[in-house]
């Protein structure tokens, strides 16, 4: 593997860019990481130095660094900062200009600068290139070039950077060849994006589909709660059998792509007064699981009320699984911030389980006590949020053993397979 003389600079070292320098470095590259976040560097260094304790690793093809000037010897430059939403739900892309400026005053003539935060069709040349442009003096085109590529890695899934097909932009075809080469170096596949835009807008396009038919099946779900004959697992197990069914199950929708990309698409197609109502409805109806999920938990605790003789006033529920998806230990979840509140507005008072995540992030993000496992204290009920595969290894008759009697088990997550006995109090989705 020839050693690449060129430094490549990557801008933003979370879930997408660390991976990403990691990635281009064992193929060879010199890259540096860039990161404003001083600890998250320190923390990277200090990695680093562990990991090539030791080893022939040639650290130098991997540094990092929390001061921008080490982009000034960097002739290709990939930005991967977040892009949140605001309160209201709209694109927020003040990172990715400021990530720009940041770019700008440190760029090298004769530079490529790649985008692969996920933002909406157009952002990149509209957003993005002014920012740099603005404080390089530099001109698009002229003195530098840009390029977008979208990631797709999926967080707790073993499918990996490498072997997921990438797509790849430019602004011009020489640009793009230049830079699919370059991710050549990475990845068993890219694919030639004909447009920035359209490699923008595919991103979007691809997750807003997975909400949508998240959402289909969440509907189904809590329509089936109001039909007595009618349960959807039974029927999601029988859809499940057509070739072409694709199968979802009905659950918080969360994360920081399917709940958030929807809105970069629904913006742009507003903005140029196209109608986006199928990808506005499915945000509503998976954004509307939260407060089901707050009505089952009160109703299950009413019930368990209706059986216990003495009624402690503040119930206490234990929330099995705090991770946005399952095996994951990422706690980035607008939806179970507000079940929460919902639920302690109620009185309820929440302790919180879960082996994925680390319980200090979880316990100063959702503001929760901690449990090591399921049977630490009395608890009014247990729900079940996040299917993680250690829950699987829990039968209903050990949960049944190891908590008070009556206590409401709520498993939204449908963490329980087997046959629900009759004398427990135990509601799904
Ligand atoms: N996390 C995923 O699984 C995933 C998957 C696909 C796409 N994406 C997209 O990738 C982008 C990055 O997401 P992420 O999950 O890696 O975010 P992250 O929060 O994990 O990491 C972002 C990093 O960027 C740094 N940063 C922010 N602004 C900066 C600036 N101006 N200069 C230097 N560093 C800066 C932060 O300190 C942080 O370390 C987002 O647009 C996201 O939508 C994420
Ligand atoms: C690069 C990128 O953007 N990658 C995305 C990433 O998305 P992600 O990490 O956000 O994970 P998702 O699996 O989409 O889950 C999101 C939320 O939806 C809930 N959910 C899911 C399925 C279902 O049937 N019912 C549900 O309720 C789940 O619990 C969670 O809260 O990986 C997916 C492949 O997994 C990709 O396709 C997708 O592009």
């Amino acid at each position: 593997m020839e050693s690449n003389t060129a430094q490549l600079g990557v801008v933003g070292l979370g879930y997408v860019g660390s991976p990403l320098a990691s990635a281009f470095a064992s193929a060879g590259h010199h890259v540096v990481g860039y990161d404003h976040d001083v600890e998250k560097i320190e923390m990277l260094r200090e990695r680093s130095r562990v990991s090539s304790a030791g080893d022939e690793h040639d650290e130098s093809s991997l540094t990092y660094s929390s001061d921008p000037m080490c982009l000034q010897a960097c002739e290709t430059i990939i930005t991967a900062v977040p892009t949140p939403l605001t309160e209201s739900s709209e694109p927020d892309l003040s990172m990715v200009r400021t990530a720009g400026r940041t770019i700008g005053e440190h760029l090298a003539p004769g530079s490529t600068v790649v985008l692969e935060s996920t933002v909406y069709p157009g952002a990149t040349r509209a957003e993005f290139v002014p920012e740099i442009e603005r404080t390089s003096d530099l001109s698009l085109g002229e003195d530098f070039e840009v390029g977008y590529s979208p990631e797709r890695i999926n967080p707790g899934d073993d499918l990996g950077l490498r072997h997921i097909i990438k797509p790849v932009s430019g602004r011009t075809d020489s640009v793009r060849s230049e830079l699919l080469d370059l991710y050549d170096d990475i990845v068993d596949e890219t694919y030639p994006a004909p447009t920035i835009e359209s490699a923008e807008a595919a991103k979007c396009l691809e997750n807003a589909q997975r909400d949508l038919n998240i959402a289909l099946i969440n509907q189904f779900a809590m329509a089936c709660a109001t039909i007595d004959y009618l349960e959807y697992e039974d029927v999601l197990s029988v859809a499940d059998t057509k070739w072409n069914f694709q199968r979802y199950n009905p659950g918080l929708v969360e994360g920081h792509c399917i709940p958030i990309d929807p809105y970069f698409l629904i913006e742009r197609l507003e903005h140029h007064g196209a109608s986006a109502s199928l990808m506005r409805e499915a945000r509503t109806v998976n954004e509307s699981v939260t407060d089901h999920v707050f009505q089952l938990t009160i109703e299950a605790l009413n019930r368990r009320r209706e059986r216990v003789s003495v009624i402690d006033d503040a119930e206490r529920v234990l929330v099995c699984g705090l991770s946005y998806k399952p095996n994951v230990a990422d706690v980035r979840s607008r939806a179970k911030q507000e079940l929460f509140e919902k639920l302690r507005t109620a009185g309820i008072d929440l302790v919180g389980y879960d082996p994925y995540v680390n319980p200090e992030e979880a316990a100063d993000t959702f503001d929760l006590e901690m449990w090591p496992s399921i049977d630490i204290g009395d608890v009014s009920g247990l729900l079940f949020l996040t299917n993680h595969s250690t829950f699987g290894d829990l039968t209903l008759d050990e949960v049944v053993e190891r908590t008070p009697e009556h206590t409401a088990i709520i498993d939204i997550a449908g963490t329980f397979e087997e046959p629900i006995r009759s004398d427990i109090i135990y509601q799904r989705l």
